[in-house]
């Protein structure tokens, strides 16, 4: 028997006053999946995450997160923001950063780590190829290892899903492609929703595409065309294939 879809959507609406922000969303974001989610500027990604997650609720249909309600079960989704939203002033380390994962949600002033908190950080660290660089501060991170240092911290919580908000923006190429690498072998081992706009991803790693411009529309990945993106866009966007094995000859 196949294991239990991450997420369900069904005939999902959000609605603010007059505005329609999400219109009768339906999909399936299944136990291995690895979807990308693209749309335009103002396309409602940020409000279709917060409905997932149980921050905000639907003023149609709903979300089934891990075969529950988003508010009882997303404590077992590991959240990625964008490395360049975070503050690197933080006077902290990259190590006490990654165990602010296994911290319990809400206000614990007097929680100490427990043995087994350690270890589930140095794990993330390992996972996510930055062990050595468990004391170096925030602050002296390159953005592919800030983006690293952020997965890790995610993983430290031992999620059954990751969603992940612009993974490879500003990060330099050796750093994109390191990215893929480590993704797709989290892949292996959870599902993933990834908000992107990075075409290289998409063709590389996507199972399937969410394209939300208020209604949703589901691609197997392979099949986004230019025509797709230009008319989810509103403006023809070039699909650049990078891999290697595509590379043009001159
Ligand atoms: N707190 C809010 N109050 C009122 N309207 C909001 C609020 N948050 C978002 N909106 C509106 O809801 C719509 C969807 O916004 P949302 O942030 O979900 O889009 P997005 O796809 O994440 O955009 P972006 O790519 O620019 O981050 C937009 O029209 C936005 O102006």
């Amino acid at each position: 028997m196949s294991a239990a879809p991450a997420i369900v959507l069904e005939h999902l609406s959000f609605a603010r006053g007059e505005q329609m922000v999400l219109d009768d969303l339906n999909a399936v974001l299944a136990a291995d999946d690895f979807v990308v989610l693209v749309g335009p500027n103002g396309a409602g990604k940020s409000t279709l995450l917060h409905l997932i997650l149980g921050l905000l609720t639907p003023t149609g249909g709903g979300v089934t997160l891990l075969g529950g309600a988003p508010a009882a079960t997303r404590a077992a989704v590991g959240y990625v923001p964008q490395h360049g939203r975070f503050d690197r002033r933080f006077p902290i380390d990259v190590g006490g950063m990654v165990l602010q994962g296994r911290q319990p949600p809400g206000w614990h002033p007097g929680w100490r780590p427990a043995a087994a908190d350690q270890a589930a950080v140095d794990e993330a660290l390992t996972r996510c190829g930055i062990a050595a660089l468990s004391r170096r501060r925030l602050g002296a991170l390159s953005g592919g290892e800030m983006q690293r240092a952020l997965i890790a911290r995610a993983l430290a919580g031992k999620p059954r899903l990751l969603l992940l908000d612009e993974p490879t923006a500003s990060i330099d190429p050796a750093g994109q492609e390191a990215l893929y690498t480590l993704l797709g072998e989290l892949n292996l081992q959870m599902p993933l929703l990834v908000v992107s706009h990075d075409l290289s991803l998409i063709s590389r790693q996507a199972r399937r595409v969410w394209c939300l411009n208020r209604r949703l529309h589901v691609h197997p990945a392979l099949e986004l065309t230019a025509e797709t993106l230009a008319s989810l866009y509103g403006f023809p966007v070039r699909a650049v294939d990078h891999r290697s094995d595509h590379a043009e000859t001159a």
